[in-house]
């Protein structure tokens, strides 16, 4: 069997080129595709688009971001050419790559107080029943002096993130969006259908023993298993009416990232009706408990009123679909969105009603640093 190393792929990538990488597989189109920005506010609208686009261009696979909320258009890449490499046909030869950034200007958006402000706010509209949970999220903008260097923070986030999936893709003339994110919303194999929700979560000590002792909290912590809970029964009441055999387990397990240890369950089951393909999937389930809250509508407006930044593409999802209607969608978190020398990070925590506020701004500088590992940068 022919190998490829990892580090060849990489040579001359550039940011309007696409990777998407699972961890099953590598998909990557350097070079010439035709990017369509489409609008987001009706969903089914924007899959009457993406099914014509590949009937006209009779292509194989389309990889698309779709943003968190219509205030966003999502962008379809129908690659010339795709190559696809299986996990077992690439060489992981890569090293971490040092190239140092000067910063003209850095901010935090929203600051510690504006943050805790929110969470009180959050915590006050849960007390009065307007929802059960919500997820609020920061932003960490900088202004660079020179161009991002995209391939070496795509290298490093390769590098550090064997297990999650790991994209970049120009989801725009100007604009990149990179990131490395553990949580696989849907996945669609034949009949076979996976999800794995993540919710609950602790800063990575890499102490083992101090590790050890934070996956036992996590996986004793009502505040957590609530917060967890709330998004798998969203993901089973959603999916009963499509899939048989649904399975899981009734206690989530533990999952490590790179920088975080969160309670995860896998759920797998059987496609009943198949009509349905892994973008309608991903549609039933988007925006979820795990990025935005419970109940969904009520949530989203609070979100979208109160967070004072447009999420864009953070908290959408990003994937692949082929002409079988087999695919996978990821949440688009742990990320960046690049444009020009302008890098904003996005980050956020689900909020119940006995959140702390600090703690709250905490987990959120922890799920920071996977991209600002990548970048070889500190909050
Ligand atoms: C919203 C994010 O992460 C989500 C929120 C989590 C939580 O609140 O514990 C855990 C994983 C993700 O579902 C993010 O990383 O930005």
């Amino acid at each position: 069997m022919m190998k490829t190393k990892l580090s060849e792929i990489l040579q001359n990538f550039q940011k309007q080129d696409t990777l998407f990488k699972t961890p099953e597989q590598l998909l990557l189109c350097k070079g010439s595709c035709k990017r369509f920005r489409i609008e987001y506010n009706d969903p089914s609208k924007f899959k009457d688009e993406m099914i014509k686009l590949q009937q006209q261009y009779k292509t194989q696979i389309m990889i698309a971001a779709i943003p968190f909320d219509g205030r966003t258009k999502a962008t379809i890449i129908v690659p010339e050419k795709l190559e696809r490499y299986d996990k077992c046909r690439l060489i992981m030869d890569l090293q971490v790559t040092t190239h140092p950034l000067m910063i003209e200007q850095s901010q935090t958006i929203p600051d510690k107080e504006q943050f805790s402000e929110m969470v009180r706010k959050a915590i006050n509209f849960i007390n009065d029943q307007h929802f059960n949970k919500v997820v609020l999220a920061r932003t960490l903008n900088f202004h660079l002096k020179d161009n991002p260097p995209i391939s070496s923070w795509l290298t490093n986030l390769l590098y550090k993130n064997n297990q999650g999936y790991i994209f970049s893709m120009g989801t725009d003339d100007c604009q990149t969006l990179i990131g490395a994110s553990p949580e696989l919303l849907v996945k669609k194999d034949g009949a076979m259908v996976t999800i794995n929700p993540l919710a609950g979560s602790r800063k990575q000590t890499f102490n083992k023993i101090k590790d050890a002792y934070l996956e036992k909290e996590l996986l004793n912590s009502d505040k957590d298993l609530y917060e967890h809970k709330i998004v798998v029964d969203y993901m089973c009441e959603k999916l009963h009416p499509y899939l048989s055999d649904i399975e899981f387990n009734q206690r989530p397990e533990i999952l490590y990232t790179d920088t975080m240890i969160h309670l995860s369950t896998v759920i797998k089951g059987k496609l009943t009706n198949n009509t349905m393909d892994a973008l309608d999937l991903a549609q039933l389930l988007h925006p979820t408990p795990a990025i935005c809250g419970e109940p969904q509508k009520q949530s989203l407006h609070f979100i979208q009123e109160i967070e004072p930044f447009n999420r864009g593409f953070y908290t959408g999802l990003v994937g692949y679909m082929d002409s079988n209607g087999d695919g996978e969608w990821v949440i688009t978190i742990r990320c960046a969105a690049i444009e020009d020398k302008k890098v904003t990070l996005f980050a956020g925590a689900g909020i119940v009603n006995n959140s702390v506020p600090n703690s709250e701004y905490n987990e959120i500088s922890a799920k920071l640093t996977t991209m600002l590992d990548a970048m070889e940068l500190k909050e």
